[in-house]
């Protein structure tokens, strides 16, 4: 299909022209009363070249692949503002770690505007640390390259796992410092600026909505839901009280599906915070994201939430219902009854369950049978799974093959209990035996019981298997290894890393070292683990 250089494209505005927005030119940071927008201009970089680009998405948008240097990187900087565009950031506010924030609004994002894809969808275009806005507050409006190549390769990565999430289409280095005090402890220190070009249908948040409402903006908020409606949930039908709740219920529902595909593939999203949640339901923001290597609901990669693990993997179902909650308080003024809302709760739990419980028969090649006695069996998984801390991603993706091979041995007998060591052995962080293994160790008969009932073959059961639990899952280690390539100006883990991100579920036995769990030197290392808010 034909491609086009991105500065020959020629944008739309929807959100700009259909919202209120205002034009003031001053970037200075403020209170923006009565706008769903500022209109914006980024403010240019030193040498502006390119290190990351996603050939699938380009092609999705009918982009073609830019050279290291020119007007598409330009533009992909903000050193080039296309005559087409009108380029914004949007306002919203927040709750964060459970707190009211008020007024935060894109202060280092920007849109540039939407463009229709070959197949008639639109995306909207949005750098992520192009330079100050009015809703910079005492920040910069920038962004690192640790961070910028974090969130380029982990879109990417969950779009290929078949997560819902927006997606990223360049890393663009600025030639720029940034100034960061990583850890948040009086040493700041210069380190390369970049900028990310992310793509989705649109980056409207909960907080979008809960901006008009704290101010009882009434006209606007009502605005941005016809809006969202009308481009993005065209289905509905025209906006009425009838539709914003019946819209509302499948935000819920969508939410839990993602939320469902988080929990599925061990994905820590770190800072859930109403301002990060996307109207689409989608994966937004990230930040202070991590996978889980050892299985623990408890765990999360956010420095700044140690103290209450807010976010933790296991609190994500029940923190992502609170902020839906967040989001009906806010359009309730919408609806003549509120209450109603409460029927989008019922729809999240609801979807919630059964998508869980889908995703994880599907992870151990089940199909529904005894409900009672199967969520049984998942929920001591997944007791016997924390008790034992083993890696997630390989304990699965180890079954898969065992599991199968055991049900077509004939001497499956006796074979069966120096394979399951094998498999645990493989998945382990500590030395086995180890009791902590024992629930585990005493789990997988069971699951082989039940497997047998299966009608499907061996074969069949595997493939299955195989297309429900990756291989590759980007590590935080995995990232940690790319950023400090790509400090010192090499590209070819970052390159590598992409490639094999792309067929997540696939073997890919020559990229082995990629499927690894978390080396010893990684542990305590920050980034790899941990990770703190500043980026
Ligand atoms: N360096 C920065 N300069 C200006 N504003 C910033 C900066 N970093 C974060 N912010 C703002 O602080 C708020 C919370 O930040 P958070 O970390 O959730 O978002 P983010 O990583 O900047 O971006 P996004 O949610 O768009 O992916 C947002 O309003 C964000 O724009
Ligand atoms: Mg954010």
């Amino acid at each position: 299909m034909a491609t086009l250089p991105l500065e020959e494209i020629t944008f739309t505005n929807s959100f700009a022209d259909e919202l209120r927005g205002e034009t003031n030119p001053n970037r200075g940071s403020r209170q923006v009363p009565g706008y769903a927008y500022s209109r914006v201009a980024p403010t240019p970089v030193a040498d502006p070249h390119l290190l990351a680009w996603s050939d699938e998405l380009a092609a999705t948008l009918g982009l073609a692949h830019p050279p290291e240097r020119g007007p598409a990187v330009d533009t992909l900087a903000g050193n080039l503002v296309l005559g087409s565009m009108k380029p914004f950031a949007a306002r919203y506010a927040g709750h964060q770690f459970g707190n009211w924030a008020g007024q935060l609004g894109d202060g280092r994002a920007m849109s540039l505007g939407e463009i229709t894809a070959p197949d008639g969808r639109t995306w909207e275009l949005q750098l992520k640390g192009a330079g100050p806005t009015p809703y910079s507050r005492r920040a910069d409006g920038r962004a690192v390259l640790r961070s910028s190549l974090r969130e380029f390769l982990c879109s990417e990565a969950m779009h290929y796992l078949g997560v819902p999430t927006t997606r990223a289409l360049s890393l663009v280095a600025t030639g720029d410092a940034v100034v960061r005090d990583m850890f948040y402890n009086g040493n700041q220190r210069p380190e390369p600026g970049a900028i990310v070009a992310r793509a989705a249908p649109s980056f409207i948040r909960f907080g979008n909505f809960q901006m008009m409402a704290a101010t009882n903006e009434l006209d606007n908020l009502r605005a941005l839901a016809d809006y969202t409606i009308r481009h993005h949930y065209p289905e509905l039908g025209e906006p009425s009280p009838d539709v914003y709740l019946r819209w509302y219920e499948e935000v819920c529902r969508r939410t839990a599906v993602m939320v469902a595909h988080w929990m599925a593939v061990g994905f820590v999203h770190g800072v859930m915070n109403t301002d990060n949640m996307s109207i689409l339901g989608l994966t937004i923001d990230y930040g202070p994201y991590g996978w889980l290597e050892p299985y623990d609901p408890d765990w999360t990669p956010n420095t700044t939430d140690f103290g209450h693990r807010r976010y933790a993997f296991g609190q994500q179902p029940q923190i992502a219902l609170w902020n839906l909650a967040r989001l009906a308080e806010a359009l309730s003024p919408l609806i003549p009854q509120p209450n109603d809302l409460r029927a989008g709760f019922d729809e999240y739990t609801q979807t919630l369950a059964a998508t869980r419980y889908d995703m994880t028969l599907r992870k151990l090649g089940l199909t529904p049978r005894n409900l009672a006695a199967d969520q049984d069996l998942l929920n001591d998984l997944l007791d016997a799974l924390t008790e034992a801390g083993a890696d997630m991603t390989i304990f699965f993706r180890q079954l898969s093959h065992v599991a199968p091979a055991l049900l077509a041995a004939p001497d499956a007998e006796a074979t069966q209990e120096a394979r399951f060591q094998e498999l645990l052995v493989a998945a382990a962080y500590t030395p086995l035996p180890n009791p902590a293994y024992g629930p585990l160790l005493n789990w997988l008969p069971r699951y082989l019981d039940r497997l047998r009932e299966e009608t499907a073959g061996p074969d069949a059961i595997r493939q299955g298997m195989l297309a429900a639990n990756p291989k590759y899952v980007l590590r935080n280690y995995l990232a940690q290894n790319a950023i400090e390539g790509a400090e010192k100006g090499d590209l070819s883990y970052l390159n590598r890393l992409f490639q094999v991100l792309k067929t997540p579920y696939d073997e890919q036995p020559e990229h082995e070292e990629f499927a690894a769990k978390r080396p010893d030197w990684a542990w305590d290392m920050p980034g790899c683990a941990t990770l703190s808010c500043s980026s």
